[in-house]
């Protein structure tokens, strides 16, 4: 269904590949996404990801999740997951020493906030923002413009997780 490119990056759990869909995909994955691995032993993160961001489907402040696939690859079984390609990087990326023009950083916070909203509603807590997690892509057609996007929901909880992690917390 799709062929692994060059490498952008590598997180603490993995790392993060372009990657290139065959014609026989579903029509709503693009033909270029993103490839986030890691071995099937330590995917606990990457699952975590996976289900919360199904969760969402098709949400325009979210980035997309198209799946995930279990592949094998130098006798080692990886867990990927498939995610929509933010071409424009992250903000973190973006930021530089003069950081981003008053009108852009409007626009971002807005999504940012509207996506927050969104996930706090499904009573979920993201507990990674940070401008390394938000990240830029390009609307398609005629003069197309660059949008904010959340993303990275390894360390996502639910309330109730939450609740229970801070009641452990306290006990101990
Ligand atoms: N959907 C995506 N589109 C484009 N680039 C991405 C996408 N997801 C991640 N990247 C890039 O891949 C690199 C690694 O990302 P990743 O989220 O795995 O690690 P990190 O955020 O640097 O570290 P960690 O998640 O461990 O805090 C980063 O440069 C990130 O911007």
């Amino acid at each position: 269904m799709w062929k692994r490119g060059g490498t952008l990056g590598k997180g603490s759990y993995g790392f993060v590949s372009l990657a290139f869909t065959d014609t026989d995909s579903p029509m709503n994955v693009p033909s270029v996404i993103v490839v986030k691995s890691c071995t099937l032993s330590h995917s606990q993160s990457l699952q975590n990801e996976r289900k919360f961001l199904r969760m969402f489907g098709d949400c325009p402040q979210l980035i997309r999740c198209f799946g995930f696939k279990v592949t094998q690859e130098d006798d080692s079984h990886l867990y990927n997951l498939l995610l929509e390609y933010a071409s424009v990087g992250s903000v973190a990326d973006r930021l530089g020493e003069r950081g981003l023009p008053e009108i852009q950083i409007q626009k971002h916070t807005k999504n940012i906030l509207l996506g927050l909203s969104l996930i706090h509603k499904k009573g979920i807590i993201h507990c990674g923002i940070k401008p390394h997690n938000i990240l830029l892509t390009t609307t398609n057609g005629y003069g197309s413009a660059v949008v904010a996007k959340i993303a990275d929901f390894g360390l996502a909880l639910t309330s109730e997780q939450k609740q229970d992690a801070e009641a452990g917390a306290q006990r101990n």
